[in-house]
């Protein structure tokens, strides 16, 4: 097999996001490999996407590119079974929250290169937001291939990775802020006396008309948010009770609690 095989270790939900992903994007089953804990679960992915599953020895024997897809607290057990097979003309990419690339430099071959992947589950309709961040050895060619992989699915962006964690608060985490306002407007308007399913479209439309405003417009979002406010109207009094509630400070306080939660994940990882 060639090594410019991708082989995505731990199918869970980026896991399979990666996998459909460089699917779509046209990249041969022939050349991905997908490693599974369960049985049960591999055979899943090899039903919906015909991509070879493998155990993580046979991953790392046949791959040139290793993308980490399982949960931080599961990383350092599967760099214990795997690091030291892994040879050093391999490209590890970490897509694991907090975890900095010297965490798995430190169970790797030396020279190993180590690219740290934020992204995010609108991936999974090529519109994530997947910040890239070259670690120990990571060389301008292996940031590309890593940008190769994740541009089909969206945008992708090249930050330090000592940014990576207020990252991980704002793209990497956000579209669960996003998806609670929806879910908590929706519910709002069923309390205005809206049918769930009509106060679900208009609140689902709403938010990707809005969203497609601020990538496409070109627009700030104050100026956005200002056309939308008449004098005395109806969205003055509701953002003076948004602002009442402290949803600016509520959102900064969210966004500093998961940066701070991506750096405790790391100190327990060691
Ligand atoms: N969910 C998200 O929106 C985002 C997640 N991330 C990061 O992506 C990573 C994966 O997250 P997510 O997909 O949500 O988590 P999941 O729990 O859905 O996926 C992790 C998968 O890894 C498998 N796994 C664990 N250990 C091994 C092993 N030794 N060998 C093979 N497979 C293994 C797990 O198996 P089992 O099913 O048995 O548990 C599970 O299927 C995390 O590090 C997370 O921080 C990054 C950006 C966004
Ligand atoms: O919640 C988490 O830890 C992961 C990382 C970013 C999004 N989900």
């Amino acid at each position: 097999m060639p090594k410019h095989t991708v082989a995505v270790l731990g199918a869970g939900k980026i896991g399979e996001l990666v996998v459909a992903g460089l699917l779509r994007s046209g990249r041969p089953a022939e050349n991905l490999l997908v490693t599974a804990r369960r049985p049960e679960r591999g055979a899943e992915l090899t039903e919906r996407y015909g991509v070879p599953v493998v155990d993580n020895a046979t991953a790392v024997e046949r791959a040139g590119v290793l993308a980490i897809a399982v949960k931080p607290q599961d990383a350092a057990a599967l760099l214990d079974e795997i690091g030291g097979r892994i040879s050093a003309d391999t490209l590890v990419v970490s897509l694991c929250a907090g975890l900095p690339t010297g965490f798995f430099a430190s169970r790797l071959a030396e020279g190993t290169p180590v690219i740290r992947v934020m992204t995010n589950t609108p991936a999974t309709v090529d519109q994530g937001m997947t910040a890239i961040s070259a670690g120990p050895h990571a060389t301008d060619d292996h940031l590309s291939i890593a940008e190769e992989m994740f541009k089909p699915l969206g945008s992708t962006v090249r930050v330090p990775e000592y940014q990576q964690d207020a990252v991980t608060a704002l793209s990497g985490s956000g579209p669960a802020y996003f998806y609670l306002m929806v879910e908590a407007l929706i519910d709002a308007g069923v309390q205005l006396g809206l049918p769930r399913t009509v106060a679900h479209e208009l609140v689902v439309q709403t938010a990707v008309g809005s969203a497609m405003m601020l990538r496409d417009s070109g627009e700030h979002p104050v100026k956005l948010r200002e056309a939308v406010t008449s004098p005395a109207g109806t969205t003055a009094a509701a953002l003076r009770e948004l602002e009442r509630h402290g949803v600016r400070s509520a959102l900064l306080t969210a966004a500093e609690a998961a940066r701070d939660r991506a750096r405790q994940i790391a100190e327990a990882a060691g």
